[in-house]
């Protein structure tokens, strides 16, 4: 279980992180969203110590993860996939961080299997592509068989067998009871990998649900209704309690009411439709909408 408690990181006048409370449970894929430079990798790298907050705290299982010796086998992370060094083999790097964590030297290879490297673990990292750097860093946060495993944009650069691969991972560490915790900054990645989501918004928390509850209150957007009578089939569906609105060229759109509901009223009435359409509001633009007024980078400049 990874605690924040009012966790506040400022780097001069900038406030990465504000005031962030918020408990990350063992058992689930977290998903944590949030625009660019919302302060997700600021919040991960508070969490294993790498930076100090300016105030408030971070606990991992109760201990500030900094505390701990031997750490990968507390927390594995993947924060930068380009942070490993060239030159070195994959097998040589695994070895390595496996030495300096008091891990058996054969956990290398195991993970090196797990994640497909297994054929060039004897090559050079400077000669791997992103994908395969992807799986080396996934690799190295597995390697010390931890409860506790943060992942920063995963997704970048996987081809999307890749993809299904990390999505499939994810979920059989957190079925292990495993904490996993998966940053991105597009809710369309994380709608088929995670199982509850944490956004956030120029460091403030913005809303922690789960995928479930987030789908549900984002809830259908209405349903759109054509026919060569709208007068009637307004004054049928308002007596009934929908809420109707013209539409794009002459259509109707209708709250409040399900698409069965409107065909059965509008075949009752002797009213033909020529077009029923229910629309949802896809879960990529309710993040959108959620985060509009806290994304510092707009495409076309700020709302
Ligand atoms: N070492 C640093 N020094 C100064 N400012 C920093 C530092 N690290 C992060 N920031 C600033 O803190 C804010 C949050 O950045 P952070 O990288 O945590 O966001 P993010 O959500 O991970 O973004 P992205 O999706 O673009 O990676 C940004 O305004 C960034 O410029």
């Amino acid at each position: 279980m990874i605690e924040l408690r009012d966790l506040t990181k400022r780097y001069g006048g900038t406030t990465a992180v504000n005031r962030l409370t918020l408990t990350v449970r063992p058992g689930h894929v977290t998903g944590f969203l949030g625009p660019n430079g919302a302060g997700k990798s600021t919040t991960l790298r508070l969490v294993l110590g790498l930076h100090r907050p300016t105030s408030g705290t971070v606990t991992v299982d109760g201990t500030p993860f900094a505390d701990r010796p031997r750490g990968l086998r507390h927390v594995g992370a993947l924060l930068d996939a380009g942070d490993v060094h060239g030159g070195r083999s994959a097998l040589a790097h695994l070895s390595a961080l496996a030495r300096s964590n008091g891990i058996p030297r054969a956990r290398a290879e195991v993970v090196l299997r797990e994640v497909g490297l297994a054929d060039v673990a004897r090559r050079r990292i400077g000669a791997f592509s992103l994908g395969m750097r992807q799986r080396l860093g996934i690799a190295a946060a597995l390697l010390g068989d931890p409860p506790v495993l943060l992942f920063d944009e995963p997704f970048n650069g996987l081809d999307p067998e890749g993809v299904r691969w990390v999505r499939a991972l994810f979920r059989r560490l957190a079925a292990e009871g495993r904490t996993v915790l998966v940053s991105s900054h597009l809710m369309s990645e994380m709608e088929q990998t995670a199982d509850h989501l944490v956004v956030i918004g120029r460091g403030e928390l913005i809303a922690d649900e789960s995928l479930a509850g987030f789908a549900a209150r984002v809830g259908p957007a209405g349903v759109t209704v054509r026919t060569p009578d709208p007068a009637a089939l307004t004054t049928v569906l308002r007596a009934e309690g929908g809420a109707v609105h013209a539409g794009a060229d002459g259509s109707l759109v209708v709250g409040g009411l399900t698409a069965a509901r409107i065909g059965d009223l509008a075949y009752a009435g002797g009213i033909p439709l020529h077009e029923l359409a229910p629309h949802t509001v896809s879960l990529e633009e309710a993040f959108m909408d959620l985060t509009a007024d806290r994304v510092d980078y707009p495409a076309g400049g700020r709302r």
